[in-house]
């Protein structure tokens, strides 16, 4: 079977990671290869370029275009050659998640947003991308009950994470093939009842 690409998408506090090795250890008991990585980050130098993005004060245009950097990178490193040898590779955040920051939430250009996009990686997209979407209040208590030290962007203000929700969204409605929009707001085992379901489905 040819590898698939899964990517984890939603606001800070939506519950993904709590999925990604989950939905790895369910793919790997069908007999397949599976990497988990994230973004920005999954290589070094990524995971480099992610302390400085997720804790100093840039230009968008600077963070937007190291987002890209990392993600170039991690394409060339990891997920293109593991695509190429037929493994699986589930990420948390991708693209979606630079259209949904950076556009949605700080106003980036959709233009430049799309030139960067079609650089980096016009030939390939997701195979399946799970956007978990929440209201924002409950992602909030969820990270305060968490009780962990915020980074750059989960000390933006709840607007901006509105926007980014907004964004997230709008993305997943213009390419319903590509998203299945979860409900987060559920216990983790129904959201993994619905996960089971899904990749039921693309594993056939
Ligand atoms: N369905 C759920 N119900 C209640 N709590 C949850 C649920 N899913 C995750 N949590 C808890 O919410 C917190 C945030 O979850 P998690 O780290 O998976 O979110 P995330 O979307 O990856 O967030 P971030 O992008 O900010 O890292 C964790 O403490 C996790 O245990
Ligand atoms: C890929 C990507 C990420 N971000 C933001 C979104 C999150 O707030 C952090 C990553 O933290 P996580 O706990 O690993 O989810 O980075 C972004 O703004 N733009 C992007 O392209």
């Amino acid at each position: 079977m040819k590898g698939k690409f899964i990517t984890f998408e939603g606001i800070d506090g939506a519950g993904k990671s709590s999925h990604v090795e989950w939905i790895a250890g369910a793919l790997r008991q069908r007999g397949l290869t599976v990497h988990v990585t994230r973004e920005p980050g999954g290589t070094e130098l990524g995971e480099k370029l992610r302390e400085l993005l997720l804790n100093e004060p840039m230009h968008l245009e600077t963070e937007t275009l190291l987002m890209f950097a990392a993600r170039r990178e991690h394409l060339a490193r990891l997920i293109e050659p593991a695509l190429a040898r037929g493994e699986w590779v589930v990420c948390d955040r991708f693209s979606d998640a630079t259209y949904a920051y950076q556009g949605g939430g700080r106003g980036l250009d959709r233009a430049k947003f799309l030139a960067l996009e079609h650089w980096v990686h016009g030939h390939l997209q997701p195979d399946l991308t799970l956007l978990f979407d929440l209201p924002l209040d409950v992602a909030r208590e969820r990270i305060v009950l968490a009780n962990r030290v915020l980074d750059k962007f989960e000390q933006e203000r709840a607007d901006f994470h509105e926007r980014v929700r907004q964004a997230y969204l709008e993305r997943a409605h213009a390419s319903p093939a590509r998203f299945r929009v979860i409900d987060a707001n559920r216990p983790i085992d129904d959201i993994r009842k619905q996960l089971e379901q899904i990749i039921s489905t693309i594993c056939l």
